[in-house]
């Protein structure tokens, strides 16, 4: 029933405690969202579910052999590097010890540009990668990380710095993923994050784990702002606060 299953996990770096004394179970086929503060030890948890990380204390745990695909933060992909979207979705297919002049079979480049026509991109195919907007590219570095098939995807902020539509179609695009794969999401985005998530997870060195992601809602709110959202209305004046957003007649009454 769990594809992971962390129990009492801790993590240091020489004398800096990352995480302690951590349990996290997470469901198939569920969407977690991993949210916390600045160095609060989301890349730390994520790195050690993917085993780039040994755990100091406790285990991290994978059912069966599932493979884990994980999308990076794209401001660290290099756009000027001189590759289209077929070629870096096919980079997914290379086995993690890089064999030189490794070729990509019939099958690869067919199973690539399946994907690819899957996901809404089949018109970008042999665009060069740095002729992508952000989204666009967003949505290449998760075909990337899907062609192996993985059972889990990881995301680290795969929203950062796009705009709201681009958001939306990449958490559209999770929402339908997550039919058949377990999507862990860390991200800074949690207005935009909330009605995708299944489950929430809140990383300040220890985890808070919330079955109901609107508890974990909440609280930020009570935190900002000082008093707890008693009633929807409210919700959405403070909704508004933040964004500015104007959603239907009655919402404008509620101002
Ligand atoms: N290689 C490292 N060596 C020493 N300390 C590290 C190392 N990597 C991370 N840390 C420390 O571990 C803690 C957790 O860092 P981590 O990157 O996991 O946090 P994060 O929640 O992902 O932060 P952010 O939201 O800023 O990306 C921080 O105090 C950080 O300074």
């Amino acid at each position: 029933m769990y594809d992971i299953n962390i129990e009492n996990l801790s993590v240091y770096y020489g004398p800096v405690c990352a995480l302690q004394n951590i349990n996290l179970k997470v469901k198939s086929n569920e969407i977690l969202g991993i949210m916390g503060p600045n160095g609060g030890g989301k890349t730390t948890l994520l790195k050690t579910i993917l085993k780039i990380i040994k755990p100091t204390e406790g285990k991290v745990s994978i059912k069966g052999d599932s493979s884990i695909g994980y999308v990076p933060q794209f401001t660290v992909f290099n756009r000027s590097f001189p590759i289209n979207v077929l070629d870096v979705v096919l980079m997914g297919k290379l086995s993690r010890k890089i064999k030189w002049f490794q070729k990509y079979s019939f099958k690869d480049k067919k199973d690539a540009e399946e994907l690819i026509n899957k996901l809404g991109l089949l018109e970008l195919k042999n665009r060069q990668i740095g002729q992508l907007s952000g989204g666009q590219l967003q949505k290449v570095l998760i075909a990337r990380a899907l062609i192996t098939d993985p059972k889990i995807l990881i995301l680290d902020e795969p929203t950062a710095n796009l705009d709201t539509k681009a958001k939306k179609e990449i958490h559209e695009m999770l929402k339908k993923l997550s039919e058949n794969k377990t999507i862990l999401i860390v991200t800074h985005e949690m207005k935009d994050i909330f009605p995708y998530i299944d489950t929430a997870a809140y990383v300040n060195k220890t985890l808070h784990y919330y079955e109901n992601p609107q508890k974990l809602k909440s609280e930020i709110f009570e935190k900002t702002y000082g008093y707890s959202i008693g009633t929807i209305n409210k919700e959405k004046v403070i909704d508004k606060k933040i964004t500015g957003h104007k959603e239907d007649e009655d919402d404008q009454r509620i101002i």
